[in-house]
């Protein structure tokens, strides 16, 4: 829903004149139409007449709070955005707020340039996606996934899962690639206190170490060349709400030493700053990577494995749950022919055969690709095993696994030979070699390699 077609209305809330005042002037050099009220009485009387889109709130009023003024805007007006404003001293009841749907909470003497912008964010309809969060409707929608399974050990998972999500603690979810480690993860959140509150996930392989870093942390203007404007971080965007650490494993060591850090002592330090701001999030990280080994290796500390993983959860292959194969592909074949509006009427027996016996080493994301093109190159609402790479792929892994076998039969042969031929030479290797017809050092070679005692 773009929101920028009409004028955007912000009604500012406090008791102090001098400060709303000199907000309103702020907002109408930026082109909004912004008006006052000196209490939270005033701004409930003004909300019934005049249609706003944001509301900006002091947080300490006489009469009315700004916790009360909110909750009574979410009971008449829920599509009205509402930032709390907020002194230092009061930060705990603004982070309160956020969890009754608050947007954000500004603190009194920050730069305003900051407050601007989240408005404009609200504005370019990010307060759209937000309002979905905060109200009742969820963003992650469970019917857009195949949550139930046949399968004993993702059954498990699921229960461990919607257990772990009503608690706080930290939260690893291991898996090949495409498994689904990222919807587990909404899952959780959408099931926890936190789901009215963001979900914010960083995929810590897309970002060079310095970006993550400034990604994570945040910065001030000037921290480093490049750093234009002061950036919040993930980490105080997830404030209230989860931060899902995708592809964990990929975390350079000196960032996994200021991850702990911040894990710790819920306090995150932007780049370039001295300042500690608290942060309240819910941690939930992933990563296909054999984190064990990676310790072993050096690459990833331990002391991080151990804060990260209170409650371990390992996601099953999709080769290993076939069961549940037949929902997985009925689902993604009505999805597909929803989404592309195309109708398919026959599906080739070879193809289904295939869809249900094929190892899928991409995983879900892998099935979903195959159903989703074939249905988007269907022609007169059939899919045939044409339409399939994958099926001629494995036509010709066919002969791969030939050449496989006839590798093991040469091997199973020549140690049967070879044992033959050592003993009647008394394991002399010399006279061995000759009657074998190869040199003492090929000898020495097939020993090895066949462990040939
Ligand atoms: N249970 C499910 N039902 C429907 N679709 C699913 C399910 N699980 C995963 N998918 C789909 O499969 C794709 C891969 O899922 P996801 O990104 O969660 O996997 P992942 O394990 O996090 O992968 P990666 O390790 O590459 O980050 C996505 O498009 C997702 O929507």
């Amino acid at each position: 829903m773009k929101r920028d077609s009409r004028p955007f209305r912000v009604l500012i809330v406090d008791d102090e004149r001098e400060y709303r005042e000199v907000l309103r002037l702020i907002l109408a050099e930026e082109g909004y139409l912004a008006e006052t009220a000196a209490s939270g009485f005033e701004a409930l009387s003004k909300l019934k007449m005049v249609p706003f889109d944001l509301v900006l709130t002091d947080l300490m009023m006489a009469g009315m709070d700004g916790v009360e003024l909110l909750k009574n805007i979410k009971k008449s007006q829920r599509r009205v955005d509402v930032i709390i404003i907020t002194g230092y001293g009061t930060i705990e009841n603004a982070v309160e707020a956020m969890k009754k749907g608050a947007y954000s909470y500004f603190i009194k003497g920050n730069d305003p340039v900051d407050l601007m912008k989240e408005i404009n964010e609200i504005r370019n309809g990010k307060g759209a996606e937000h309002e979905q969060k905060s109200g009742q409707k969820s963003e992650f929608d469970l019917a857009q996934f195949v949550l139930e399974t046949k399968n004993k050990q993702f059954k498990r998972v699921l229960d461990i899962a919607g257990r772990a999500a009503e608690s706080n603690v930290n939260i690893l979810i291991l898996g090949e690639t495409g498994v689904g480690k990222d919807v587990l993860a909404q899952f959780i959140h959408e099931h926890s206190g936190r789901a009215r509150m963001r979900f914010v996930p960083v995929n810590c392989q897309a970002y060079a170490e310095g970006l993550l870093e400034s990604e994570l942390f945040g910065h001030e203007k000037g921290a480093f060349t490049g750093a234009l404007e002061r950036r919040k971080g993930r980490f105080e965007a997830a404030h209230g709400g989860t931060l899902f650490l995708d592809e964990v494993g990929d975390i350079p060591l000196t960032t996994q030493v200021k991850l702990l850090r911040v894990i710790e002592n819920k306090k995150v330090e932007r780049i370039g700053s001295n300042e500690l701001i608290p942060v309240d999030f819910r941690l939930i990280s992933a990563t296909s990577k054999d984190l064990a080994h990676e310790i072993l290796a050096g690459r990833f500390r331990e002391d991080v494995f151990y804060r990260i993983s209170t409650i371990t959860m390992e996601i099953p292959p999709l080769r290993s749950r076939k069961e549940d194969l037949p929902a997985l592909i009925d689902f993604f074949f009505q999805k597909s022919q929803k989404e592309h509006g195309k109708e398919i009427r026959k599906i080739d027996a070879g193809v289904k055969e295939f869809l249900l016996s094929y190892d899928y080493p991409g995983n879900i994301r892998e099935l979903k690709n195959i159903i989703e093109r074939s249905v988007v190159l269907s022609q007169r609402g059939e899919i045939l095993c044409t339409d399939l790479p994958e099926m001629e792929e494995r036509k010709g892994d066919g002969g791969r696994n030939q050449a496989i076998k006839l590798k093991e039969m040469r091997r199973h042969v020549e140690t049967n030979y070879i044992k033959q031929v050592l003993g009647f030479c008394n394991h002399n290797i010399t006279e061995s070699a000759r009657i074998l017809g190869i040199s003492r050092r090929q000898l020495f070679n097939k020993i090895t390699e066949y462990k040939i005692r």
